[in-house]
């Protein structure tokens, strides 16, 4: 029945759209890009583009600042969702302070894409990020929570990247990560990353701890001094 329903929605969303939508299949799955509209914003007025999965339903955004050719470098930050730390403000995370930063970036270097990924919770999903946290308030780190939870520490899957970059034109980029996974996840699709720019934004008390863990554990690359 779900599946049904997210057939049905999803032809809604193209029938309505159908001079805008695109398509690319790669081993197991199927991609559209939708349509796309203005979206202003704080920091300045952005395009707002809409991906679809078509197995899962899962809908993701690309936000476009600007202009540039195909064989220009393009500034890209890849953001994988965080609904506590992008909408609700939370600082248990660098999340949304690395967001704001890297909109604000895209629109001082004039032009730029950044890749709204909902991949919740490194993948997990909201509520078991949610679970996780709780297993966080009684000791755990963020990566024994996972495992505590029967997840990987790291479950995201970025195959879309390559569809949505495609879509906007864009195969060579400078990447704003300290996460050496997403960087080399891009390369293995093909994209080729001219370089990688730090984003260590939003260190405070309450997420050094999980800032340590994700350099311990997962390799992220973050400048020491900032996390004492
Ligand atoms: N499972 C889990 N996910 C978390 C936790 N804190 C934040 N996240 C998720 O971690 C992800 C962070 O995404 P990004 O900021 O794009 O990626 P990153 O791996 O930190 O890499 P960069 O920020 O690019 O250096 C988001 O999906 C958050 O929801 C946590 O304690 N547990």
């Amino acid at each position: 029945m779900a599946a049904l329903l997210r057939q049905v929605r999803r032809s809604l969303i193209i029938r309505n759209d159908l001079c805008n939508t695109r398509t690319m299949t790669d081993a197991d799955t199927a991609f559209d890009y939708v349509s796309s509209a203005k979206l202003p914003t704080r920091f300045g007025e952005f395009r707002i583009h809409g991906f679809v999965e078509e197995d899962s339903g899962q809908e993701h955004v690309a936000l476009s600042y600007g202009n540039w050719t195909v064989d220009d470098e393009v500034l890209i930050r890849i953001h994988s969702e965080c609904l506590t730390g992008d909408a609700l403000f939370s600082t248990r995370c660098d999340c949304g302070f690395q967001l704001e930063k890297a909109l604000q970036n895209i629109v001082e270097h004039g032009s730029g894409v950044l890749l709204y990924l909902r991949q919740e919770g490194r993948g997990i999903g909201l509520l078991n990020k949610v679970r996780a946290y709780h297993l966080q308030d009684n000791g755990m780190d963020t990566v024994e929570a996972n495992e505590h939870l029967g997840f990987d520490a790291d479950m995201r899957d970025y195959r879309i990247c390559r569809f949505m970059l495609e879509t906007l034109g864009v195969k060579r980029v400078s990447l704003m990560t300290n996460n050496p996974r997403k960087r080399q996840a891009l390369t293995d699709l093909g994209i080729d990353v001219v370089k990688r720019i730090p984003i260590d934004h939003g260190v405070t008390e309450h997420n050094k701890g999980y800032l340590r863990t994700k350099t311990e554990k997962l390799g992220h690359d973050f400048d020491p001094h900032l996390l004492k």
